[in-house]
């Protein structure tokens, strides 16, 4: 395979590469740095790892991002179903510490068979794909080393690089945060449709998004009327309190994403966050132009937007606990700059048991974010407070326990008092 200038200055600097193992999600991951020379006081890296089990690491590289996420997208899948059973995959990046976009991430193995499966599996990946493969070993003194594999012009695999395993600090920004911009959370419209544009060849589709994006109503930063954007988890009660909403109003109900992206939502669901995050802020693009036209005659009730976009993206690219997330007053959670601002966001809170209640009493198809809500409370904390940190207009928080009638009441008042209807 042919190696880019990128993946080959990369290359030179693997060494100064830090590594981050999530082998359990409820705690922090193990971080190491490499040496190429062994230090003095051999250090336990792998405190969870037997020193006779077979280790490896792969990592994706790809210069091209699409093609870099579609393969990552389906890596997992891969390795579960090649693998042995016994094989043990945890989540792994290779990182720069605090060095934006410098996330490569990856797979740790554990490998407690003596199958030829696994190295041979991984030697295919190495001549295929663009990925960079290690393997680990233990030494007498317990000290680990890492391998570098690389092959030869007739496809052989060998190791051609060792490195002394050394711990290393957390860093002060967890590593799946560096990537986010511009890979989970688009900051303007031409960032987001420069994506769909880009992927046109491989999802046709997009031709379709865009030429309906092209054709969007303009939006203008003032609005003759107040526009009230509705946020909160999955079944706090946005559908219900923004009809009635509607109703007492005499206001206009829109959401986000549109209506007229309904048709390719399930396909762009289906791309890894990259793709789909960009579908998602193309339609609060298309919802603003809506926002604007109709808020020239009456006050605009909107079902979701910007919000949830960056929250759902920013809690599903973050890993782990809730202290992983950039900190409050980060460039993460910033409005986008031509993006039309509401005048007043208001967050659905509920209890998760009465979430889960109201879920059940729904009972409709569920999207992967609305199951890993009802089974995976650190994501569900992780969206809250994300919801929370999110700048331009900030969240005020609304009780959504009480019956819909209160509930309705407390945001009728809180509506007159902020936008004085
Ligand atoms: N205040 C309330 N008290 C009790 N049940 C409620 C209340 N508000 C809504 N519900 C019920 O909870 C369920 C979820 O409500 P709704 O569909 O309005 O939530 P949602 O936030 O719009 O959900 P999603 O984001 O998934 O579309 C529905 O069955 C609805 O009738
Ligand atoms: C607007 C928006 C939504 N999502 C995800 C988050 C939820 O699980 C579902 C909710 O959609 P619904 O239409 O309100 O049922 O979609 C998202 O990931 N990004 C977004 O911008």
């Amino acid at each position: 395979m042919k190696m880019t200038r990128r993946m080959m200055s990369r290359l030179g600097q693997w060494s100064s590469y830090a590594f981050a193992v999530e082998f359990d999600t409820k705690s922090d991951p193990i971080y190491f740095s490499l040496n190429a020379k062994k230090s003095k006081e051999v250090q336990q890296v792998f405190k969870n790892v037997d020193a006779n089990e077979r280790c490896y690491s792969l990592h994706v590289y790809s210069d091209d991002n699409f093609q870099r996420a579609r393969f990552f997208g389906g890596l997992k899948n891969k390795l579960l179903k090649e693998l042995p059973s016994e094989c043990k995959v945890a989540e792994m990046s290779a990182f720069q510490p605090n060095v934006r976009d410098s996330v490569m991430r990856g797979y740790f193995l554990k490998d407690t068979t003596k199958s030829s499966v696994t190295e041979r599996l991984l030697g295919e990946l190495l001549r295929n794909d663009p990925v960079y493969v290690c393997s680990y070993l233990c030494g007498e003194d317990s000290g680990w080393t890492q391998h570098l594999w690389s092959h030869t012009e007739d496809g052989r695999v060998e190791a051609s690089e060792t490195y002394y395993v050394e711990p290393a600090e957390k860093p002060e920004h967890h590593p799946s945060t560096l990537n986010i911009i511009n890979s989970d959370v688009f900051y303007s419209f031409d960032d987001a449709y420069k994506v769909l544009k880009q992927c046109r060849d491989i999802i046709p589709e997009s031709k379709d998004v865009l030429d309906l994006v092209d054709q969007r109503l303009e939006s203008k930063e003032e609005t003759a009327f107040p526009v009230i954007v509705i946020e909160g988890l999955d079944a706090t009660g946005k559908t219900t309190l923004t009809e009635s909403l509607k109703e007492a109003l005499g206001a206009t109900l829109l959401r986000s994403p549109p209506q007229c992206l309904s048709p390719w939502r399930a396909r762009f669901d289906a791309e890894p966050p990259v793709i789909r995050r960009a579908f998602y802020a193309l339609g609060n693009y298309l919802t603003a132009g809506q926002i604007s036209h109709e808020a020239r005659r009456a006050p605009v009730i909107v079902d979701r937007y910007w919000h949830s976009t960056a929250a759902y993206a920013i809690a599903t690219a973050v890993g782990g606990k809730v202290r992983n997330l950039p900190q409050a007053g980060s460039k993460v959670y910033v409005w986008p700059g031509d993006l039309l601002m509401p005048s007043l966001v208001l967050l659905l809170q509920l209890n998760p048991q009465e979430r889960v209640r109201r879920l059940q009493v729904r009972g409709q198809d569920k999207t992967t974010e609305e199951e890993e809500l009802e089974a995976n409370s650190l994501f569900r904390q992780k969206v809250e407070e994300t919801f929370q940190r999110i700048q331009g207009p900030a969240c005020i928080t609304v009780d959504a326990s009480p019956s819909a009638d209160q509930v309705l009441r407390q945001v009728l008042l809180l509506i007159r008092d902020k936008c004085h209807l």
